[in-house]
């Protein structure tokens, strides 16, 4: 733990070489790290086979860091293998902090601010019209429906493509880009990412299988990129193009360079949102007292003669609280993504060396007790008739994570979460959500945390709209 530029912040002892890569798990690493949190403390180091990882496990930490010192914390950790050999590393997410990335996030920015507003609620109370259609003639196919709902309102929303079929390839392929992301940038799971030069070891080689994976990977991501992206072109050029992200990009930056284009073809493939959905039907159908007075603040608004839209939502003040408490419960980020510190640092006596992972425990922070009194208890009053600031602060400051990285979809991500859950409780009641095993709903996950295949009961409510 020494160093010549200072002491490397407390971790668990590791192994010569390995470090600590056979203590942390590739599933839900944030269990552990919070655990080990208890014994090291809020900053924590872990070395992962010679990369430092430092683990921010309180509010205090991830301010003073990651959003005061957000100059050097804001940049990412190239992983050789979903960064580099699978391609990644182009998107906004995964962008070194730079022109690049400044330009990317101002592209998002610039197509969710208020002046869109109108057309994107428009666009998302019709997708979840639709949604709520297919929900009600074929509830125990729920899962796909989501995912339907929010791989289609995605595509339309960047893209301005329509697609109405569930076997659509343009979904499929978006999932399996998103799934093998999470695999690919887990921490730990490819040497490669400790032993960089293994990139440069030839194909053939025997234990060179992860090259291939990586190859796979880059040519679905392409096709996929380029499919959506050549549909945009195509009506740009016809003067069809509906309103969206791509489409006005094109159309306002007719002169755009191929670099520029790229920028604006990874913009859109990141969803947390299916995992929060599912989430929120989880927790709701295990409480159902909770689930019962969402229903009646919903019914004294639509007077149960309409669906609940877009501009009900001030008025629905413990709908709003209960979505909170998906957030903070089950944060489908709860380790966010990871920062990169560019130069060496020092705090807390502690040197934060250039280079490292800076992960913020969004997990730890949900679950802190003296932040969140009774942790492990679902409780929407807690965000209601709160006077105190420092107790049940909104965890919508942290569940989108931080800094100079903060979500740029975060207003269009709870907009859509705030229609289906209103949409659901409006019509259906939900109840014995179970893991396909029959056992209690579990959460698995390597960066998103998402519900494990689960089933549910959905039954119109008597009097459904
Ligand atoms: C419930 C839904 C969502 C959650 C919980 C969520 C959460 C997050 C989190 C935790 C980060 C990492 C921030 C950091 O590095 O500190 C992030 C980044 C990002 N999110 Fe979201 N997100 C959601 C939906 C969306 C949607 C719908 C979009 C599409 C516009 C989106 C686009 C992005 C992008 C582009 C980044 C990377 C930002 C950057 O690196 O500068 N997210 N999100």
């Amino acid at each position: 733990r020494r160093n010549a530029r200072g002491p490397l912040p407390p971790g668990p002892p590791g192994l010569p070489l390995l470090g600590n890569a056979l203590q942390v798990p590739l599933e839900h690493p944030w269990l552990t790290f919070t655990r080990w949190a208890q014994q090291y403390g809020d900053v924590m180091h872990v070395n992962v086979m010679g990369r430092s990882f430092v683990i921010l496990s309180s509010l205090k930490a991830i301010d003073d860091l990651l959003e005061k010192r957000g100059a050097i914390y804001s940049d990412r950790p190239i992983t050789p293998m979903a960064g580099e050999l699978a391609g990644f590393g182009q998107y906004i997410p995964m962008l070194p902090y730079g022109p690049r990335h400044r330009e990317g996030r101002k592209l998002i920015l610039g197509a969710v601010n208020p002046r869109n507003l109108p057309y994107l609620q428009e666009v998302q109370e019709e997708m979840i019209t639709l949604f709520i259609a297919r929900l009600a003639e074929d509830p125990s196919n729920f899962a796909l429906h989501i995912r339907f709902l929010i791989g289609s309102t995605v595509v339309r929303i960047t893209h301005g493509v329509t697609v109405d079929q569930y076997d659509d390839p343009i979904i499929e392929a978006m999932e399996n880009v998103m799934d093998t992301f999470t695999k690919l940038s887990a921490p730990g799971a490819y040497l490669v990412d400790s032993f960089s030069s293994l990139m440069h070891i030839p194909d053939w080689l025997p234990g060179a299988g992860f090259k291939k994976v990586a190859k796979a990977a880059q040519a679905e991501t392409l096709r996929i990129e380029d499919k959506l992206c050549n549909i945009v072109k195509e009506q740009v050029a016809c003067g069809t193009a509906p309103p969206s992200f791509i489409g006005d990009l094109l159309q306002n930056h007719p002169d755009s360079t191929p670099e520029e284009e790229e920028v604006y073809k990874k913009i859109g493939l990141i969803s947390y949102t299916v995992s929060a959905i599912e989430s929120f039907l989880i927790l709701i159908a295990q409480n159902p007292d909770i689930q019962r007075k969402v229903q009646a603040e919903i019914d004294v608004v639509t007077g149960r003669t309409r669906p609940p839209t877009a501009s009900d939502r001030s008025d629905l003040p413990y709908l709003d609280a209960v979505l909170k408490e998906v957030l903070r419960h089950m944060p489908a980020g709860p380790l966010s993504l990871p920062h990169k510190v560019r130069q060496d640092d020092h705090y807390a006596g502690y040197l934060i060396p250039a280079g490292a992972t800076v992960l913020p425990n969004t997990w730890a922070i949900m679950r802190d007790p003296t932040l969140y009194p009774n942790p492990e208890v679902v409780d929407p009053e807690r965000y209601l008739h709160n006077s105190d600031k420092n107790i049940n602060p909104d965890p919508r400051s942290f569940a989108f994570g931080y800094g100079r990285r903060v979500c740029p979809g975060q207003t269009l991500a709870e907009r859509t979460l705030y229609l289906t859950a209103a949409n659901i409780l409006a019509s259906f009641d939900v109840s014995d959500a179970v893991s396909l095993d029959g056992s209690k709903p579990k959460w698995g996950g390597r960066i998103i945390s998402k519900p494990l295949p689960f089933n549910c009961t959905i039954k119109p409510r008597t009097k459904a709209l």
